[in-house]
């Protein structure tokens, strides 16, 4: 939506009814409701419609991403693949550029992440982020920036795919908190002592420490770890409070824990939050348990 303010742009769905439905009412009511989708934007369920564009970019849940690379690798060689997808793979441990360099060789990789609701975006609402490609990107940085979205670049691929993978293991622990009524105090010591744990396993695997201070570390952190907007919140909400939620819904953080987690162990680094939130998650611990664990930890420097 915020694109189409640059020029035409087209945008794929798998389903080809709701392809339909969308270009007929010119809105996505299930995903994005109230908001009127502009007329440049064409709707399409034939991915060869939006293999005529140069950029892509990529919108699915992580776990997804591996097997869509792998499906159109010969189509997308040659495109800029811009991933705006928040996670890791479990499968491989790789964030998104690492999935497009093992599938897409021939394509140029890019992350477009931080702090951003896409209702928000898409009501028109002023954003900052993140656009972190390896090569100079100052021309993608201008294609991508519009009037109320503004994009600050950076060649720290793995900082930016890192940041705005595990902040949402840490929204799920911050949303746990809440839901359990444990107060905004525990949820600011979470979210420093997780900002801690994502600095720890991001600069081992090659990021930066500037990039996670940045609007697709910290910034993201703090929107998701707060916001009731939040699906990773929501979800973490629900485990604290005993209260149901709906498998359906994106949870990129749950996957996210679980490979994260194995990562640090075989790299022998502590991340007691992400290891919780992975407990919590596949019901191994009970959130009293989860609370007391990280408590009972061994005191030491900060
Ligand atoms: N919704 C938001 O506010 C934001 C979402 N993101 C990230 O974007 C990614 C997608 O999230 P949402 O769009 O919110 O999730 P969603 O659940 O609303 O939509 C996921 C979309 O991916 C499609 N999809 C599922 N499997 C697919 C496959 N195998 N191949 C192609 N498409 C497939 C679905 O049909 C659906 O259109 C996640 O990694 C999320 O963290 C990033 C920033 C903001
Ligand atoms: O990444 C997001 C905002 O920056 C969206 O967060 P949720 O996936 O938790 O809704």
């Amino acid at each position: 939506v915020s694109l189409a303010e640059n020029g035409p742009v087209t945008l794929w769905a798998r389903d080809e009814m709701h392809a339909q439905q969308m270009q007929v009412s010119h809105s996505n009511a299930r995903r994005l409701p109230g908001v009127n989708l502009p007329k440049n934007v064409s709707i399409t369920a034939d991915l060869n419609d939006a293999f005529g564009a140069d950029t892509l970019l990529l919108a699915m849940p992580m776990q997804r991403m591996g097997g869509f690379l792998n499906a159109h690798a010969k189509a997308l060689s040659g495109k800029t693949l811009v991933s705006c997808s928040k996670g890791i793979d479990i499968a491989t441990g790789q964030g998104s550029t690492g999935l497009i360099h093992a599938h897409c060789p021939g394509a140029r990789a890019a992350v477009l992440t931080g702090p951003s609701f896409a209702a928000d975006i898409a009501r028109g609402l002023p954003t900052a982020l993140t656009l972190a490609c390896a090569d100079h990107s100052e021309s993608l940085q201008a294609t991508l920036s519009t009037p109320n979205l503004r994009l600050y670049r950076t060649t720290d691929t793995i900082g930016a795919e890192l940041g705005g993978a595990l902040k949402n293991v840490y929204a799920i622990a911050a949303g746990t908190v809440i839901g359990a009524g444990l107060g905004d105090s525990a949820r600011a010591a979470l979210m420093t002592r997780g900002f801690a744990e994502m600095l720890r396993i991001a600069t081992t695997l090659g990021a930066r420490a500037e990039t996670l201070s940045g609007l697709s570390g910290f910034g993201d952190l703090v929107l998701t770890c707060t916001s009731t907007q939040s699906r990773n919140f929501k979800l973490g909400h629900a485990l604290g409070a005993n209260e149901p939620f709906d498998p359906a819904i994106t949870v990129e953080g749950v996957a996210t824990a679980k490979a994260v987690s194995k990562l640090a162990q075989s790299r022998d680094i502590e991340m007691p939050i992400a290891t919780m939130v992975t407990a919590l998650t596949e019901q191994k611990i009970s959130v009293p348990e989860a609370v007391e664990a990280l408590l009972a930890r061994p005191l030491k420097e900060e």
